[in-house]
């Protein structure tokens, strides 16, 4: 369960529905060409939030049914709906997924016995494992090193998506629970993560950038870190291109230069003009190899 992960986008159609060989034409992208470790699926890059219950099933059949056992699978149930997150839990790990993620209860300020409540409930309902998704930046959940070591005490409870750039934090996780996987989840951060000694990655830019975290995280990992640099820092004029012209969006436009019908994004993300599309194309002919 250890590398590089991509956070699999969906492909949808005009109508908003899944363009099933669009999204098994990324599933494809990411293992063959760009080689990643595993798949994280149904998470924000796929566009959990904007979807029902019924289709967030068949994105894990899908994805399963494509990659087969080819990579390792991680499966986002997180929901404001426990009974979904249940129903979902199960869901995949009757496909054989081979970890489940939630993302931390966010909207309503849970407080921490009430977080929780909620990874227990979810993890001890299923014969599978479980990986906290924290991304305090999008959930208003901020978790101190005590209240990750108290949800850790579940031992189905392997390990963290920490997408947050409090690298004391990280480092002091990581000092405290070295037998829990973390998985860094900023991709323009993935060095400074790596050199922390995480076990892998989780990201969204890794659809079309994956061959180059790869390489910077295994540089990272033999002590090359003047290589990793000059690495990240060509990530880092990509994501700051990507980030600046609309995150899903660019990426689906660009992952289209390569073959991919990757669709367009879920209202109410709105679809990127022209002119942006444009940008998108350009910056997967500097970036990306044919
Ligand atoms: C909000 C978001 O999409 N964050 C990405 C990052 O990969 C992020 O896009 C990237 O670092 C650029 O900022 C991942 O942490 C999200 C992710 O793994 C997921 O799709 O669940």
């Amino acid at each position: 369960m250890k590398g590089i992960f991509t956070a699999l986008m969906c492909a949808f159609d005009e109508q908003g529905n899944i363009h099933e060989k669009g999204l098994r034409q990324l599933v494809r992208h990411n293992i063959d060409v760009s080689k990643v470790d595993g798949l994280y699926v149904n998470g924000s890059t796929g566009e959990n939030f904007l979807i029902s219950t019924e289709n967030k099933k068949r994105i894990f059949e899908i994805v399963k049914d494509e990659a087969g056992d080819q990579v390792k699978l991680i499966a986002q149930v997180g929901s404001l709906n426990i009974d979904e997150a249940v129903e979902l839990a199960q869901f995949a790990t009757d496909l054989g997924y081979d970890s489940l993620s939630a993302v931390t209860p966010f909207y309503y300020k849970f407080d921490f016995e009430e977080i929780k409540d909620y990874y227990n409930t979810i993890i001890n309902s299923v014969d599978n494992t479980m990986i906290i998704y924290s991304i305090p930046a999008l959930t208003g959940v901020n978790m101190s090193l005590e209240q990750f070591g108290e949800l850790f005490e579940n031992e189905k409870i392997i390990g963290v998506k920490f997408t947050a750039p409090d690298f004391y934090l990280l480092e002091r996780l990581r000092h405290a629970y070295p037998e829990k996987l973390i998985y860094s989840g900023f991709d323009e951060m993935l060095l400074s993560a790596a050199v922390l000694n995480v076990d892998g990655a989780i990201g969204s830019t890794f659809n079309v950038n994956g061959a180059r975290a790869r390489s910077i995280f295994q540089l990272a990992q033999e002590g090359k870190i003047e290589e990793a640099r000059e690495l990240q820092k060509v990530t880092n004029d990509l994501i700051s291109g990507i980030l600046a012209n609309g995150l899903y969006q660019t990426i689906k436009e660009m992952l289209k230069t390569q073959g991919v019908e990757a669709g367009v994004c879920r209202k109410p993300m709105k679809q990127l003009s022209a002119d942006k599309v444009k940008v998108a194309q350009e910056l997967a002919a500097k970036f990306l190899s044919k």
